[in-house]
């Protein structure tokens, strides 16, 4: 995740960014995209804006290392992880982020804690993409959302491709179509000022193909499977906060 912030962020141009990681391979692997990789925390916590991305089970480790000061950020994309857990271990101000991969290609979806956030914090998640303020109790069904989101609709997109190619296209031709129009749907649902269920009506045209396809959706249980994943994913996110609370 903190490569898919790096190479969204340098496409911008307008910030100067340091990787650190622990691991080679990692620091090779986003070299392109910053200023400078290194392996010495102290170097990274010169920046005004800390991001820390690691795994929830080794971020105390990191913060235990990380000096910083009043007049910097720690920005925590880490999962689970609450402010008030992070906090004790920091003098730096502590706003938490639930970014996505997308952010790769600017097209994140981010929720950010609304109490601590400031205006560079806000110019950055605009910078690769879109954001929400929330309040962080609201953190966890974020998480599932906007942060595993993405996977969720993979799968989705493969269900469209793989009918598709057992239609007879072709795999590559298949894949273009089903994701180009989940791109293109979604891009319909931010701009239009229409409901999501005006939008399906206007795809309906009467006695047409979709009320046909339309119909099976809403006999099925197809909108209860995405809500079960949602819920499992915020409830893992949930058991995330209590396993770092226990430590
Ligand atoms: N993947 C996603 O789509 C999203 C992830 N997140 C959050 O982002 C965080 C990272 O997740 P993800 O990118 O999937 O995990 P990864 O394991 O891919 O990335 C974590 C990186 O941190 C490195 N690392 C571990 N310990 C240290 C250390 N002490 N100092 C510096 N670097 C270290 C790891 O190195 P090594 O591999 O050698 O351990 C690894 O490169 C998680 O907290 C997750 O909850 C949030 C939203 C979306
Ligand atoms: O699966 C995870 O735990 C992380 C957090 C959200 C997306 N990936």
């Amino acid at each position: 995740m903190g490569g898919a912030f790096l190479k969204g962020l340098s496409e911008t141009e307008q910030y100067t960014l340091t990787a650190c990681d622990l691991d080679p391979e990692a620091r090779e692997a986003v070299a392109p995209y910053c200023a400078e990789t290194t392996a010495d925390i102290d170097v990274a916590a010169d920046a005004d804006v800390v991001v820390v991305a690691v795994k929830p089970k080794v971020i105390r480790t990191v913060l235990e290392d990380l000096e910083l000061s009043t007049d910097q950020t720690l920005l925590s994309i880490v999962a689970g992880v609450p402010t008030d857990l992070i906090e004790p271990y920091t003098d730096a101000r502590v706003v938490r982020v639930m970014p996505n991969l997308a952010a790769e290609t600017g097209n994140m979806a981010a929720a950010v804690t609304a109490d601590t956030v400031t205006d560079e914090v806000r110019a950055i998640l605009e910078a690769v993409g879109e954001y929400v303020e929330i309040d962080e109790s609201q953190m966890d069904v974020a998480t599932a959302v906007n942060g595993s989101g993405p996977a969720f609709v993979f799968y989705l997109i493969q269900a469209m491709k793989d009918a598709g190619v057992e239609g007879g296209l072709e795999e590559e031709q298949a894949t273009v179509l089903a994701a180009q129009t989940f791109k293109g749907a979604s891009e319909t649902v931010l701009r239009s000022e229409k409901s999501i269920d005006e939008l399906i009506d206007a795809v309906c045209s009467p006695n047409g193909t979709t009320i046909e396809g339309m119909d099976v959706l809403w006999d099925s249980t197809a909108d209860d499977a995405v809500a079960d994943a949602v819920r499992a994913a915020e409830r893992r996110s949930a058991e995330l906060a209590e396993e770092r609370t226990d430590e």
